[in-house]
C-alpha cells in the first residue's frame, strides 16, 4: 500500500512530534520520497513529491508527456540530483550516494532505450549487472589469480543460468547488436535483476514491443513480484497498468496528481481531465 504524506516536512528538531510521525510512517516503505523538487535551468521539473512505496508491490508510474516520469526515476536512483528533498530506501538516506553505490544497496534500474554493449556478447553484458551491484570484484578480475578465475567460473555458471531463465541462452556468445528489440528487452531485464535487488525501477519496458510480447514481459514481471521483488514502472499503455499492476502513482506537471488502485485512478476525474487535456 501506498500512502501520500501530505503535511509538509517541519524544518524543526528531531523531538517535533510531526516529523516523528512522518518517520514512523517511512518505516512502513520500502522507498520513501520526502519532499523533492527538481529544477533544470528555469524548468520546474519536480515539484514537492512525498510518498512511501511500500515492499513487494508492482507500482505504475504514469502521467502525460514530460510529467516527469523518467526524472522521477533518475532522483531516485541517483542520476539526477533534486535540488530539495530526501529519498530512503528502508531507512537509509540515499542523499549523496552515487548511482553505483545506490545499486550495491538493491536499486536496480532498467531504461526507455535499452542501455547494452552492442559489441560485447550477451553473458559478459549481463554480467555487468553484477559488477554494477557490487557483487564481483573488479580487481580480481584485471589480475586474474587462481582465485578469481574460480570466482569467474562460478559467476558465468550463475550467468548461464539466469540467460536459460530468460530463454537467452542459445544466444549466449552472440553480440548483443545481432539481437531482436524483444532479446535485448529480456537481456536489460536479466542483466538489471542478475545481482537480487530489493527494488527495480523500470522505464517503459514494454515500449516498441508487439501485444503478445507484452503480454509476456508482464508475466516475467508477474514472477519477479511472487518473488518478493518490489518494482515502480514507467508506462504509457494503459491497459497494461490497469491489468497488471497493484498501484498506480499519476504525476502532472512534475506534481504528485492522484494515487491508488488502478480501479480508483481509472474514475479519478482529475486524472482523467490531466489526459483528456493534453
Ligand atoms: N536532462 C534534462 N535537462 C533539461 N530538461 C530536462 C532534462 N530531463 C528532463 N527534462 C525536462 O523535464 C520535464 C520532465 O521530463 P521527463 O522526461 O521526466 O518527463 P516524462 O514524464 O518522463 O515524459 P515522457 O512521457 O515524454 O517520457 C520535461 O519538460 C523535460 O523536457
Amino acid at each position: 500500500m501506498i500512502v501520500l504524506m501530505q503535511h509538509t516536512l517541519p524544518m524543526s528538531t528531531d523531538t517535533d512530534p510531526d516529523r516523528l510521525d512522518f518517520e514512523k510512517k517511512d518505516e512502513q516503505h520500502l522507498l520513501s520520497l520526502r519532499q523533492i523538487s527538481l529544477t533544470f535551468g528555469g524548468l520546474q521539473a519536480l515539484t514537492d513529491i512525498s510518498v512511501g512505496v511500500s515492499r513487494g508491490l508492482w507500482t505504475a508510474l504514469i502521467g502525460p508527456n514530460g510529467a516527469g516520469k523518467t526524472s522521477l526515476l533518475n532522483v531516485i536512483c541517483g542520476l539526477y540530483v533534486p535540488q530539495r528533498g530526501e529519498v530512503l530506501l528502508g531507512e537509509r538516506r540515499l542523499d549523496g550516494l552515487a548511482v553505483h553505490q545506490r545499486a550495491a544497496l538493491g536499486l536496480a534500474r532498467t531504461f526507455q532505450a535499452v542501455q547494452l554493449v552492442l559489441e560485447m556478447n550477451v553473458l559478459d553484458n549481463l554480467l555487468l549487472g553484477l559488477h554494477c551491484r557490487g557483487r564481483v570484484g573488479m580487481l580480481g578480475h584485471l589480475v586474474r589469480s587462481p582465485g578469481s578465475r574460480r570466482e569467474e567460473g562460478l559467476v558465468r555458471e550463475k550467468g548461464m543460468e539466469v540467460l536459460q531463465r530468460y530463454s537467452l541462452d542459445d544466444v549466449w556468445n552472440s553480440p548483443v547488436g545481432e539481437l531482436s528489440l524483444w532479446q535485448r528487452k529480456l537481456l536489460e531485464l536479466a542483466r538489471s535483476v542478475v545481482g537480487d535487488p530489493r527494488l527495480l525501477l523500470l522505464d517503459e519496458p514494454m515500449g516498441g514491443l508487439t501485444m503478445s510480447e507484452r503480454e509476456a514481459m508482464a508475466e516475467l514481471l508477474h514472477d519477479l513480484r511472487s518473488r518478493g521483488l518490489s518494482m515502480i514502472m514507467v508506462e504509457h499503455d494503459m491497459d497494461m497498468v490497469m491489468t497488471h499492476t497493484d498501484h498506480v502513482l499519476v504525476l502532472h506537471h512534475g506534481r504528485l496528481l492522484a494515487q491508488g488502485s488502478p480501479q480508483e485512478i481509472q474514475a479519478n476525474p482529475e486524472v482523467i481531465t490531466a489526459y483528456l487535456g493534453e
